[in-house]
């Protein structure tokens, strides 16, 4: 049986458990319950808090689980990230009062409040500043104007929790992060693989749309270099010998401009329908 981490609260919670549902597992009935087991899958999922999942998985006592890439390196745990879920996008940041600091250097000596010292430490040690860190459990961006830090490292995903405390970002990128997907060093079985192909499957449907359209025979050529899909688009015969119809796989984010170059080639008809699940 796969025992797999998924968090139980926090922004990566409900995505996280809408994707296991799309991917064909079983959720949890009871919102409160810690464990639930999917005997048709093989797989037993443990719901726990997203900054523990890598030390669960890192000890070898689950073998996968999805959290994010900033608490990942944060527990400084042995659990290896095997693959990006496309979701949960954040970055990792300095931030002050405007116009106190411009550059990393600027941080020797001062506070730095953050709720990831672990990742703090290291990205300071690498960068030869030693700086006082902090440690705090959240609202990290509060401790400035409450006098307990002079700057704040924190995750900032709109940056608006930044602009409502008057602060503003500076100097370089600690991390760019998003949900992943962790695995225990010693956890390399046929079951990992199937749960991360139906992640994977997850994603290229939410990606991804499919488009039909029909297209005159002797346009075929400029129609399917608008839409070349993953292999190469089907081609299949209409009635009348003179066209085709065309179906094809186009990034969600490109429909309406593929449309458009569509038309403007001579292709009609043009539909465009989202994918249930896939597996590529
Ligand atoms: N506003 C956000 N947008 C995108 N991702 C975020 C945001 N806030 C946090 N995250 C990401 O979510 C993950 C877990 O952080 P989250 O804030 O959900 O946990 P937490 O702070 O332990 O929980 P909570 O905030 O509910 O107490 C981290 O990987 C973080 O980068
Ligand atoms: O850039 P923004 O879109 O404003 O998002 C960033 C904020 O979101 C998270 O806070 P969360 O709600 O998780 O509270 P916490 O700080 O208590 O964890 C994060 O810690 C930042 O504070
Ligand atoms: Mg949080």
């Amino acid at each position: 049986m796969l025992r797999v981490a998924v968090p139980n609260k926090g922004s990566l919670s409900e995505i996280a458990s809408e994707m296991l549902l799309e991917a064909g597992y079983v959720g949890r009935r009871d919102p409160r319950a810690l464990n639930v087991r999917d005997d048709r899958n093989g797989v037993e999922f443990f719901y726990l808090r997203p900054r523990d999942i890598a030390t669960y998985v890192g000890s070898g006592a689950l073998d996968v689980g999805i959290t994010g890439r900033d608490l990942l390196l944060d527990s400084q745990s042995p659990a290896v990230e095997i693959a990006s879920l496309d979701f949960g996008k954040s970055t990792f940041r300095f931030a002050g009062i405007p116009g106190r600091f411009t550059e990393l250097a600027d941080l020797r000596g001062v506070r730095v409040a953050t709720s990831y010292a672990g990742l703090v430490g290291t990205f300071l040690e690498r960068h030869g500043v030693q700086a006082e860190l902090v440690s705090l459990d959240g609202a990290v961006e509060s401790a400035i104007n409450l006098g307990v830090a002079d700057a704040i490292a924190d995750v900032v995903s709109t940056g608006s929790t930044l602009r409502a405390q008057g602060l503003e970002i500076f100097g370089p990128v600690i991390l760019d992060s998003d949900a992943v997907l962790i695995s225990s060093p010693s956890a390399a079985n046929d079951s990992v693989e199937t749960l991360q192909r139906r992640l994977h499957g997850v994603m290229v449907a939410r990606q991804f749309v499919l488009i039909d359209y029909d297209v005159p025979v002797r346009l075929l050529e400029s129609a399917t270099r608008v839409t070349p899909g993953i292999e190469s688009p089907t081609v299949s015969p209409l009635h009348d010998p003179d066209w085709v119809a065309v179906r094809s796989m186009v990034r969600r984010a490109d429909t309406n401009q593929v449309m458009d170059e569509l038309y403007a080639v001579g292709a009609r008809a043009i539909l465009v329908s989202t994918i249930h699940a896939a597996r590529i």
